[in-house]
């Protein structure tokens, strides 16, 4: 019986502030970083591979945290976790004394991100499978039982997700081969961060428009004027006809939002993503009302299904940005998921880090194919970095997520790229000092 014999635990990090790739508003200088955990088996059978994204500093608790869960899976089978996946997930965000430092919230919960992801990665390399296919193939019954619905059921019962998914069963295999044929459509950010020069900017959106994208998001919140000059220098560049999206990364009031947004509207952004504090979810409902019919947008920084059930409940967001490790992992990813289908809003998963393209790709497949059935209002983000440290990266063609083929979750790294990134002692971070 395949069984995790040892946790593997990487603090692993990437200068990425030198060039300020992932540069906004809020953040200024990102290191993008991963807490990485590696699941090995005794019987050599596939390991599990999986992350949680961090921007540097504090890479090291979400390691401590790592450290803390680990012995609630160390010596398990695998099948003992995903016979009853959603009994698994209750038990490790569960644990009667760790639960008190989130709960489902904080560096705790971006380290079950990453457990639990490694878990999916192993269990669908089992199965010989990409995760986003091992899910589609399972019966309405089998998701459902990958999920705690504790704390959702006054917005979605699990007989309710059954019926959901059974809506979508009839035309899952077309969207399959369209999907394979098609690719999935995704939007960059790439030419936008804020830390870049307006040459660097226009020369990025030149090329991303010459390799076919047609959704690009820039990054506000600094000086509004700064932000109106690069709004109009994207426009130049993209004309009309493509769309733009605008990032403040949390940086303003809610009245100032709506101040600004009324003088960013000239520029026509499809949403405004993250004006505020990310946990203010009254406030983003005013926002919304406020500066329609400009689209809120928020999730990257929303840690857990409660919250999310909370924007939906308040009308508060037009696209769910969930993020693949902020919430704690894959089975709340989907339910997540399932309630953003029940209450009609879009999901648009974030891309922003270092892994999440990877992840994201298999969320929004399984999204269309098995849960809403719609491409309407649904754009995956991509940020053109460090894919080049993954077994199995992200494969785009004119602006489309190509469908991945390879067993997994796409998010293990090159062993090379991890000895070289480990921090401190990587060669990576040799040249600092
Ligand atoms: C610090 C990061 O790069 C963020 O700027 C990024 O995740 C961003 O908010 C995004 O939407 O991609
Ligand atoms: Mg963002």
């Amino acid at each position: 019986m395949t069984t995790i014999n040892r946790v593997e635990i990487q603090d692993i990090r990437f200068p990425t502030s030198r060039s300020l790739d992932g540069s906004d508003a809020m953040n200024a200088a990102p290191d993008y970083s991963a807490a990485y955990v590696i699941l090995h088996t005794n019987d050599g059978s596939p390991e599990g591979h999986g992350l949680t994204f961090t921007i540097g500093r504090g890479n090291e608790i979400v390691v401590t945290a790592i450290q803390s869960l680990a012995p609630l899976i160390e010596g398990r089978t695998l099948s003992s976790m995903t016979d009853n996946m959603g009994h698994f997930w209750r038990e490790i965000t569960g644990d009667s004394q760790l639960r008190w430092i989130g709960p489902d919230k904080g560096a705790i919960h971006l380290a079950t991100a990453a457990i639990v992801n490694a878990v999916w990665d192993m269990w669908a390399k089992n199965e010989g499978k990409p995760v986003w296919k091992l899910l589609v193939d399972m019966t309405p019954e089998q998701l459902v039982r990958c999920l705690d619905f504790r704390f959702v059921t006054d917005a979605l019962t699990p007989e309710e997700a059954i019926c959901l998914l059974r809506r979508q069963s009839a035309g899952k295999a077309d969207r399959e081969a369209e999907m394979r044929r098609d690719g999935y459509p995704g939007y960059t950010t790439s030419a936008g961060w804020l830390g870049y020069s307006d040459e660097k900017v226009r020369s990025l959106a030149r090329e991303a428009l010459a390799e076919g994208w047609t959704h690009f998001k820039q990054k506000i919140g600094g000086d509004t004027e700064e932000d109106a000059h690069r709004a109009a220098l994207l426009r130049e560049e993209i004309g009309w006809d493509n769309v733009l999206m605008m990032d403040a990364n949390q940086v303003w009031e809610v009245d100032e939002t709506v101040t600004k947004m009324r003088r960013l509207a000239e520029f026509d952004p499809l949403w405004i993503e993250e004006p505020t504090s990310p946990d203010d979810i009254l406030g983003h409902a005013e926002i919304r009302h406020r500066v329609a019919p400009i689209g809120v947008a928020t999730g990257e920084h929303c840690h857990n299904k409660v919250m999310f059930k909370q924007f939906f409940q308040a009308d508060a967001i037009d696209y769910c940005q969930l993020d693949a490790a902020r919430l704690g992992g894959l089975n709340e990813v989907i339910l997540v998921t399932l309630m953003a289908a029940k209450f009609g809003v879009p999901i648009c998963p974030h891309g922003g880090g270092v892994g999440l393209c990877e992840y994201t790709q298999h969320i929004s497949l399984f999204d269309y194919i098995a849960v809403s059935g719609s491409l309407e209002g649904r754009v995956l983000e991509y940020v053109d970095h460090l894919h080049e440290h993954f077994i199995d990266p992200v494969i785009i063609k004119r602006g489309r997520y190509q469908v991945p083929e390879a067993p997994g979750y796409s998010i293990a790294m090159h062993a090379e790229s991890q000895a070289q990134h480990r921090f401190p002692e990587g060669a990576a971070w040799q040249e600092e000092t």
